[in-house]
C-alpha cells in the first residue's frame, strides 16, 4: 500500500488507529481454546468487529512467534485473512528486525513478499547497511525504531553524543538513505512533548505510535504536537482494545473500545478545518 492510499483510507474512515493484534492464550476468552487455532479465531473475530473503526492492523510477531511454528501458521493465516477480506487495511509486522545487509534482505523477503505484509519495524542500532535492504522494496515501509515508549528509551535514546540526543541523529541521518521516503517512524505515546523536536526533522513522515491504552499515552498530546497535514500518525492500541472482555462478548467490547477512540479522532480530525 502506497502513503497516498493510507491517507486515503484516514480520510474515509475518520480514523488513524492501528490495533494491535498481540495475542496471549492467557487472556482469551476460554472457549476459543477449545477450537484447532485459538489465536487465528480471536484474531478473525476481532477483525471482522472493527476493521471499519481502524486503518491498519499490527500483529507483534513475538505474541506469534511464543507458540512456535503453531504460532507462525496462526501469523500466517491472519495476514492471509486480512489481505483476502479486507485489502484496503494497512498490515505492520512488529518484529523489530535488522541485521547485515544479506540478513537484512532475507527479512525483509520473509516479511514483505511471504507474509504480504505493508510493513516490518526495524531497530535502527546497526545503521545504513541494515535498513536499506528493506527500502528497496516497492510500494512497502520501513518502520523505524525513533523515540520509543518505553521507560528504557532514556537508556540510550535521549543521551546526546556530539551534542544531539541519539534519536534525533537516528532522524536525520536515515533520511538521507536510498528510498528515504518509504520510512516510518516508532514514536511513544508516552513520549508526546518530544513530537514537536520530531516534527522538525520529519515533518512530512508517518509515525507509528504505540502507547496508548494500556501504557497511559494521551491520544489528544500527541494529536496536538505530532499531527501533520496529511494526519502523519497511526496510533496503536493493542490491549486496550482486544482486552476490553474475557468473556463471549470479546470481540463486541473491542469494537465498542476501537469505537471511543474513533470517535475521539473524528472529533480531532474535525477540528483542524
Ligand atoms: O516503543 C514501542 C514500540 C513498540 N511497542 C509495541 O506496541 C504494542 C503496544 O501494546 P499495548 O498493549 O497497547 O501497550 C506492543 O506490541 C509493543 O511491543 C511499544 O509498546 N512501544
Amino acid at each position: 500500500m502506497t502513503t497516498e492510499q493510507l491517507v486515503a483510507q484516514i480520510n474515509k474512515k475518520q480514523s488513524f488507529l492501528c490495533i494491535g493484534l498481540d495475542v496471549d492464550l492467557t487472556k482469551i476468552p476460554p472457549q476459543l481454546l477449545e477450537t484447532e487455532d485459538p489465536i487465528f479465531e480471536f484474531n478473525k473475530a476481532i477483525i471482522d468487529a472493527t476493521h471499519h473503526l481502524a486503518v491498519a492492523y499490527k500483529p507483534n510477531t513475538a505474541f506469534y512467534e511464543a507458540y512456535g511454528i503453531k504460532g507462525w501458521k496462526s501469523l500466517e493465516k491472519t495476514i492471509q485473512y486480512i489481505n483476502t477480506h479486507y485489502p484496503e487495511m494497512y498490515t505492520i509486522a512488529d518484529a523489530k528486525r535488522g541485521d547485515i545487509g544479506n540478513t537484512s534482505a532475507m527479512y525483509a523477503k520473509a516479511f514483505f513478499e511471504d507474509l504480504g505484509f505493508d510493513s516490518v519495524t526495524v531497530a535502527p542500532y546497526m545503521g545504513k547497511d541494515s535498513v536499506e535492504p528493506f527500502l528497496s522494496f516497492e510500494d512497502k515501509h520501513t518502520i523505524m525504531l525513533a523515540l520509543t515508549s518505553n521507560e528504557g528509551a532514556f537508556d540510550f535514546q535521549t543521551k546526546e553524543t556530539e551534542g544531539k540526543e541519539l534519536y534525533k541523529q537516528v532522524l536525520e541521518t536515515s533520511t538521507s538513505w536510498n528510498n528515504a521516503s518509504q520510512l516510518m517512524y516508532v514514536v511513544g505515546a508516552t513520549k508526546a512533548t518530544y513530537f514537536t523536536e520530531i516534527r522538525k526533522i520529519v515533518p512530512d513522515s508517518f509515525l507509528l505510535v504505540p502507547g496508548v491504552g494500556a501504557q497511559g499515552g494521551n491520544l489528544q498530546d500527541v494529536c496536538k504536537y505530532g499531527m501533520n497535514n496529511q494526519v502523519g500518525l497511526l496510533i496503536n492500541s493493542s490491549r486496550g482494545i482486544i482486552y476490553a472482555s474475557k468473556g463471549t462478548d470479546f470481540a463486541a467490547a473491542a469494537a465498542a473500545s476501537a469505537l471511543t477512540l474513533q470517535q475521539e479522532m473524528q472529533q480531532i480530525l474535525a477540528g483542524r478545518k
